[in-house]
C-alpha cells in the first residue's frame, strides 16, 4: 500500500446498528467502488442513495498516510492518549466510501498493536478479513455480495431488487432494517417499522447521529 487516502478521521458515538451509542473513533476512507461520489455520476451509479461525502482528503483528520503506522496513531490520538491505560479497549469504525479498497493486514495489525477493537461497515463486495471484530454489511441491489457472514446485515430499505428472505438465510447474528434517507423519509421510517411488526427476526436501525446533532 503507497499511502491510505482518508477523507476524515473523528471522534463520535456510534449512529447505527447494533453498536449504536458506542464512543468511537470513525476513520472515513475515500473512494468507492460503487459510485465516484460525483452528484453528475449519481443517476447511473451501482448504489445511488448515499448520503456521504466520501470525495477526496480534504475532511477533518483526512489527508494520505504514508504508513499504516502513522494512520493508526492518529486513530490513537482521536481517542485520547490518556484513556490508553483505562480497562475499557479503544473502538475504531472503519467505514468509507469503501473501505475494503484500502483496509489492509498492516493497518490491521497496527491498530491491534494499540488496542483497538475494529468494526467495519462495508458494501460486502469485497472480502471481510476474519480479523476484523465486528463485521456489518449492507448489501446494495444488483450488486454482487461475497461477504455473506458477519455480526450484523444492515439492510437500507427500500431497494428494489433486494430479497430479505434470501438475505436473511445468509450468516449473521442480527438482521436490521434502516430506513433509507432522503425524500419521502418520514414514510419510509414508517414503512420500516410496518416491516418490522411484520418480521420480528428484523430489527430496526434508525440513524440516531441524524437526530442527535453528531457527526
Ligand atoms: C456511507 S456507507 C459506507 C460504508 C460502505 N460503503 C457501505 O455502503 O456499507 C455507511 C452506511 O450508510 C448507509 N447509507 C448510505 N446512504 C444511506 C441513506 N441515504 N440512508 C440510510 N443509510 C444510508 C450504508 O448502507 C451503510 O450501511
Ligand atoms: N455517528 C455516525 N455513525 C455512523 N455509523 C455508520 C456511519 C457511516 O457513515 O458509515 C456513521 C456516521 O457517519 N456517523
Ligand atoms: S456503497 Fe457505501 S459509500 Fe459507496 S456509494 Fe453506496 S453507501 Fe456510499
Ligand atoms: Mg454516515
Amino acid at each position: 500500500m503507497a499511502a491510505y487516502a482518508v477523507k476524515e478521521m473523528f471522534l463520535t458515538l456510534q449512529g447505527e446498528g447494533l453498536q449504536a451509542g458506542r464512543r468511537a473513533v470513525f476513520l472515513r476512507f475515500a473512494g468507492c467502488n460503487l459510485w465516484s461520489g460525483r452528484e453528475a455520476d449519481r443517476h447511473k451509479a451501482d448504489c445511488q442513495f448515499c448520503d456521504t461525502d466520501f470525495v477526496g482528503t480534504d475532511g477533518d483528520g483526512g489527508g494520505r498516510y504514508a504508513t499504516a503506522e502513522a494512520l493508526a496513531d492518529r486513530a490513537l490520538a482521536f481517542w485520547g492518549k490518556s484513556l490508553e491505560q483505562t480497562e475499557v479497549r479503544p473502538f475504531t469504525v472503519i467505514t468509507g466510501g469503501e473501505p475494503m479498497l484500502q483496509l489492509d493486514a498492516p493497518l490491521i495489525a497496527a491498530l491491534k498493536d494499540r488496542g483497538f477493537e475494529i468494526a467495519i461497515e462495508t458494501n460486502g463486495t469485497f472480502a471481510v478479513p476474519e480479523t476484523i471484530d465486528w463485521i456489518c454489511v449492507s448489501p446494495k441491489a444488483g450488486t454482487e455480495i461475497v461477504q455473506r457472514a458477519g455480526n450484523e446485515l444492515k439492510m437500507v430499505w427500500p431497494q428494489p431488487g433486494l430479497d430479505f428472505r434470501a438475505l436473511q438465510e445468509w450468516g449473521f447474528d442480527h438482521f436490521l432494517v434502516q430506513p433509507m434517507d432522503g425524500v419521502g423519509y418520514i414514510d419510509t421510517r414508517e414503512a420500516c417499522i410496518a416491516f418490522v411488526i411484520q418480521h420480528p427476526r428484523w430489527r430496526l436501525s434508525v440513524q440516531n447521529h441524524k437526530m442527535i446533532g453528531l457527526r
